[in-house]
């Protein structure tokens, strides 16, 4: 058998973790890693095989294999990160899948890595179940821009808070002293349609928003926030990944803004061929203003949706990045993601499979079961129409929580090379 050739090495010391260490074997795609000071237990990257070593060994290895790296080996180019993260211009990166795949883990890892190749980052997520701040091990709760210590250049990140969002929402549709959607809608002058509007559900839609709509919301205030990051203050920012909910949150998020787009957008004209007609009625009971105020803000809201669904189908600047993980369940709903999201315009290129059991010469019962079955769905992938065409990023399954920038930083140079 042809010796194999180390192409990458990666080592870091965590505070929680002890001493990582990780190397990449191009010849049998294994990665190594996990060592504690001052012994440890590593993979062999040559053998394959576990062998315990003493820390200055790790050191010198480590030392030695990035020698290898720099003298003989190419740099693999399966994420094809060289590309991500080329120009200057801002880009967009959204991830997302099923639940609990490591969305967040992935998403952390690239803003990680993106900040520590140069670029001001910002990580935002649009997660009603936020866990950016337990992947950071910091506390980034609040619903404003928190710097995350320890990337290279600037990285922020962001929870949006839906609950928080909707409230907003809900005072700036509230008239003077109103309550919820008739009065919004007597607002708008529109208080004798009602029943008429029921079709197109906008009572339900603001009052008992359908699931999803939190996250739209959420959505257009990130376009406001990006809008905000766009004076000349917050420009820095050249990437943006945001961490997604899971698929059935995000394809309605994704369809949202058209619906929304098309249903204010009716709104908007029942008002205006009924406001000639009213307005002198209107201007004697005195409340053109408030009616005036409340089209702005829904007009507003349009314009904010419309932006959203342009940044959603950029090429570009966008791109919708799927993670699954080896298993059939996992692997047909990323399918299904990636036709929705192929209907709905939004580029994806990219497939994470995450949580691949690493090479082992000596598996047990349980191990080997489990590698024939992600054999079985990595195979489904190479079958499935929606998924063979994208480019394949394989993730291993450490045995270490990833929490923290040291760990993000660790598997962030594994997945994105
Ligand atoms: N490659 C991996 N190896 C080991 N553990 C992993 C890996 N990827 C993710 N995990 C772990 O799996 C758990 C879930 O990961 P993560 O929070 O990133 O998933 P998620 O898809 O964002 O979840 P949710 O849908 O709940 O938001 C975390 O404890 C994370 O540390």
């Amino acid at each position: 058998m042809a010796p194999a050739t180390i192409i990458s090495s990666s080592s870091f010391l965590s505070p929680s973790l002890g001493y990582l260490f990780s190397a990449t074997n191009s010849r049998t795609g294994s990665v190594g890693f996990l060592a504690s000071a001052p012994k440890f237990h590593a993979p062999n990257p040559l053998t394959a095989t576990t062998t315990s070593i003493s820390l200055s060994t790790v050191r010198k290895t480590s030392r030695r294999l990035l020698q290898v790296r720099s003298v003989a080996a190419p740099v693999e180019d399966v994420a094809g990160f060289n590309d991500m993260v080329s120009g200057t211009q801002r880009k967009y990166y959204m991830l997302g899948g099923k639940g609990g795949v490591g969305k967040t883990s992935c998403a952390a890892s690239l803003a990680v890595k993106f900040a520590n190749s140069g670029h001001p980052t910002l990580v935002v997520s649009t997660d009603p179940a936020h866990s950016l701040s337990d992947s950071f091990a910091q506390d980034l709760t609040g619903g404003t821009l928190v710097q995350v210590e320890g990337p290279d250049c600037p990285l922020f990140a962001l929870e949006l808070n839906p609950e928080k969002a909707r409230e907003e929402f809900r005072t700036a549709s509230q008239q003077n002293g109103g309550t919820g959607v008739k009065d919004f809608m007597e607002g708008m002058g529109l208080g004798m349609l009602v029943d008429q509007l029921g079709e197109l559900k906008l009572g339900e839609l603001l009052d008992t928003p359908p699931p999803g709509l939190d996250e739209a919301i959420a959505i257009s205030k990130v376009r406001v926030v990006i809008q905000f990051l766009e004076s000349e203050e917050y420009n820095m920012f050249t990437r943006i990944v945001f961490d997604t909910a899971p698929t059935g949150h995000t394809l309605r998020l994704l369809s949202l803004p058209d619906f929304l787009d098309a249903s204010i957008g009716k709104i908007l004209k029942l008002r205006q061929k009924i406001s000639s007609a009213t307005s002198a009625i209107k201007s004697v009971f005195g409340q053109e203003e408030n009616r005036q105020d409340a089209a702005d803000k829904l007009e507003k809201l349009r314009e904010r949706m419309i932006k959203v669904r342009e940044l959603f189908r950029d090429v570009d600047s966008t791109e919708f990045v799927i993670v699954t993980i080896p298993t059939v369940m996992a692997v047909s709903e990323a399918s299904r993601l990636r036709s929705s999201l192929e209907k709905e315009n939004v580029p994806v290129k990219r497939l994470i499979v995450n949580q691949i059991l690493p090479p082992s010469v000596s598996d047990c019962k349980f191990c080997a079961m489990k590698r024939k079955d992600q054999m079985r769905a990595l195979d489904m992938i190479q079958d499935d129409q929606e998924l063979s065409t994208l480019r394949l990023i394989k993730a291993p399954l450490v045995d270490v929580e990833i929490r923290g920038v040291p760990a993000l930083k660790f598997i962030g140079d594994i997945i994105w090379k």
